[in-house]
């Protein structure tokens, strides 16, 4: 990481502290390095951050072992609440780009030295016997390299961003209609080596996906392109922090693009929306890209999140877009504020596994995660002239999709019906619901976006 090199002592040690904080989260299995470092604002370099996080990732097995053999716990237990660091100064002196040879390790010293904290000076003291504890290992193991040492499980993350290592998920970008077109997009792409290719995925398996190309989506024609490679990192390009183009899922993009399928065209010019469950904003941002006409409002209830919201939606232009610190179950439907909703998008907080999270989740947490989830939908049939209404999880499991809909539908009494949305998408719900047909699945592995569920409910205008 040569720019590491630019940096002052005190950046250095922000940027090592930020790694510090992210990989212990990993490691507990609270997020994924993508996420905890790229859809966190106060986090500065991400860029740096994510690289050197997952280069400690990849090695965090073996440099535990070496920390329990040093004996330096036994030695001085208070270390023990510092392992995070110790993680990262360890991957530095025997992993990172100033390990190797002596002249190098001593420049790597010298950095540390300016760091007023007293962990960087044990560099020094015990690198000797961290190199031989390596070294003996290896022996042992018969590598010649320390490749072998790579924990699997985040050998290949810069390449996708999905929890799970054997699941290569497309790359895609979505066009901010708010900025800039797609041609213009298509033009910056091409000027930075990128051929361009108007047909849809399924049309082009004959491309080499190892070739810079950009790709029109068969489905989100308008507004959203695919990247190949797929390990393309996108952080450092201009577009993207100009906010021009949004890294973004395309089956995060569903439920904007199927309301807008519904009432695109349709709605007057006091009509609105709702975003229910907001933050970060991705879907908040592309619903107020297709409906740039029509004021939405963006409910988050997390402090924090709601921050980043609001940045965001400044940053990508979305003035039409009013964010809400409140929580949505205690908005009144019947507020005359709320006449003109037409629809509203809930995407409420769920168990993730959708995106690799919650493998070995309990029945109890999932049971726990529909009632809140109902309890939200069937808050959203209240608002009197709502005609439309999304709802959609990033999980796989039943008990937060299907069932929560067939619960929803029962609940609404007969004001709603279940739409069969996005017909063009072949993957549909569980064949076991009654209301699976209507329903919309994405399995990451099939269809190489992240796991999702998507349905929708329109009323039943009874004449
Ligand atoms: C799955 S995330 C939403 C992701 C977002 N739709 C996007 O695409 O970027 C769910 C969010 O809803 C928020 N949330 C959960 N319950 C809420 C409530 N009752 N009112 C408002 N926000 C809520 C959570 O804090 C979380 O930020």
């Amino acid at each position: 990481m040569p720019k590491k090199n630019r940096m002052s002592p005190g950046q250095l040690f922000k940027v090592y502290r930020q790694v510090e904080g992210i990989t212990q989260k990993c490691l507990a299995g609270h997020g994924n390095i993508q996420t905890l470092t790229f859809n966190n604002n106060s986090i500065m370099s991400k860029g740096m951050t994510f690289a050197l996080g997952i280069e400690v990732l990849k090695y965090h097995k073996i440099i535990d072992k070496i920390i329990a053999e040093s004996g330096l716990f036994k030695k001085k237990p208070s270390l023990k609440k510092d392992q995070g660091m110790l993680r990262i100064i360890m991957f530095e002196a025997l992993f990172g780009e100033k390990s190797g040879d002596s002249t190098s390790i001593e420049e790597l010293w010298k950095r540390y030295d300016k760091i007023n904290f007293d962990l960087f000076k044990l560099g020094r003291t015990e690198y000797a016997t961290w190199k031989s504890l390596l070294d003996k290992e290896k022996k042992k193991l018969g590598y010649t390299t320390n490749e072998g040492f790579v924990d699997p499980k985040y050998a290949k993350s810069k390449t996708h961003q999905h929890d799970n290592p054997e699941i290569e998920l497309i790359r895609y970008v979505r066009v901010n209609t708010l900025k800039t077109t797609k041609e213009e997009v298509i033009n910056k792409f091409s000027e930075l080596g990128y051929e361009y290719r108007p047909v849809g995925l399924d049309k082009t398996d004959d491309f080499d996906k190892n070739e810079k190309s950009i790709v029109e989506d068969n489905h989100l024609t308008n507004d959203v392109l695919a990247l190949y490679p797929s390990n393309v990192t996108l952080h450092d390009l201009e577009m993207i922090k100009s906010y021009e183009i949004i890294a973004q899922d395309k089956s995060s993009c569903f439920p904007p693009f199927l309301i807008h399928k519904e009432l695109g065209g349709k709605l007057g010019k006091n009509d609105c929306l709702i975003d229910a469950c907001s933050a970060p904003g991705n879907k908040t941002c592309y619903l107020a890209a297709l409906f740039p006409s029509n004021q939405i409002y963006a409910y988050e209830r997390n402090k924090n999140r709601y921050e980043t919201l609001k940045n965001r939606m400044v940053l990508a232009g979305a003035s039409n877009v009013e964010c809400k610190l409140d929580d949505f179950l205690q908005t009144n439907p019947s507020d005359p504020k709320f006449k003109n909703v037409k629809a509203i998008m809930l995407d409420p907080s769920c168990s993730g596994s959708g995106i690799g999270h919650g493998n070995s989740i309990k029945k109890e947490r999932l049971l726990s995660l529909q009632q809140f989830q109902l309890k939200l939908l069937t808050h959203c049939f209240n608002f009197p002239n709502v005609q439309f209404i999304s709802y959609s999880t990033c999980s796989v499991c039943e008990e937060e999709n299907e069932c929560v809909t067939e619960m929803g539908l029962k609940a609404s009494n007969g004001a709603f019906e279940v739409v069969h949305t996005f017909p063009e998408w072949e993957h549909r719900g569980l064949e076991s619901s009654p209301v699976g047909d209507k329903c919309v699945r994405v399995d990451p592995k099939r269809d190489k976006t992240n796991g999702f569920f998507v349905v929708c409910f329109r009323r039943v205008n009874k004449q």
